[in-house]
């Protein structure tokens, strides 16, 4: 039986990056999707945007929707502080199989908690199973059918603070629009658009930052 993507992608780090050197984990994966085969990273367009996010709300607490390979999980742990932590939550174990390894090939295997399971179940047990209070920052990059949900039940839970930064990927590609319409319309929000492309393509898509105001 063949490999998967994932698995390729996962070979490709293995054997032209360094490890326990994100940036070089980073630089593999994207030279691989525009080269050999695209893969549904936030890649480096999008990515250097969330890198700048990252750096200014410098998060003492962090979640991802949406792991995938780990590509975004890299690129945002190798930003975090020390003793600061990143909890990414991944649907598909195949996905999740191949993240945990990318993951500790780029030596932050300390910084990120990888959870395995629907985001709807596992959000309601975050608090009492993770000792969370609040998230500085979250980014959304899983199905996108799921992000206003998902957002809804962080506020339901207690999740988010005022200034909690949320960051979307994909608002306009593949488009999570009940998602962008909710947070550019609700007083709770104060919502900036970030134009970009998607991933290693010519076509447009974005990343949507909005400041939770509680
Ligand atoms: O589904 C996505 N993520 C959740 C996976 O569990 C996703 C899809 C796409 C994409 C795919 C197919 C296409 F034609 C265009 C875009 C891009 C992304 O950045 C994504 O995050
Ligand atoms: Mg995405």
């Amino acid at each position: 039986t063949g490999s998967t993507r994932p698995q390729r992608l996962l070979k490709a780090v293995q054997k032209n990056a360094t490890k326990g050197d994100p940036q070089s984990v980073i630089s593999t994966i994207d030279h691989f999707c525009r080269r050999c085969e695209w893969a549904m990273n936030v890649g480096d367009e999008k990515g250097t945007i969330l890198d700048s996010v990252v750096c200014e709300v410098s998060p003492g607490s962090t979640l991802e929707l949406g792991t995938y390979c780990g590509y975004s999980t890299v690129r945002i742990a190798r930003l975090l502080a020390p003793g600061t932590k990143l909890i990414t939550l991944e649907f598909n174990p195949d996905f999740a199989k191949v993240a945990r390894q990318v993951i500790e090939f780029a030596g932050l295997q300390e910084k990120v908690l990888l959870v395995e399971g629907p985001s709807g179940d596992i959000i309601p047990k975050i608090k009492e199973q993770f000792g969370i209070t609040t998230f500085d920052l979250v980014f959304l990059d899983h199905w996108k059918d799921r992000y206003l949900p998902d957002t809804k039940l962080l506020e339901e839970c207690g999740l988010l603070r005022k200034g909690s930064v949320l960051m979307a990927d994909n608002v306009i590609c593949p488009g999570t629009p009940d998602y962008l319409a909710y947070v550019r319309s609700s007083p709770k929000y104060d919502s900036k658009y970030f134009k970009s492309h998607l991933e290693y393509t010519k076509v447009e898509d974005g990343l949507e930052k909005s400041v939770y105001l509680g």
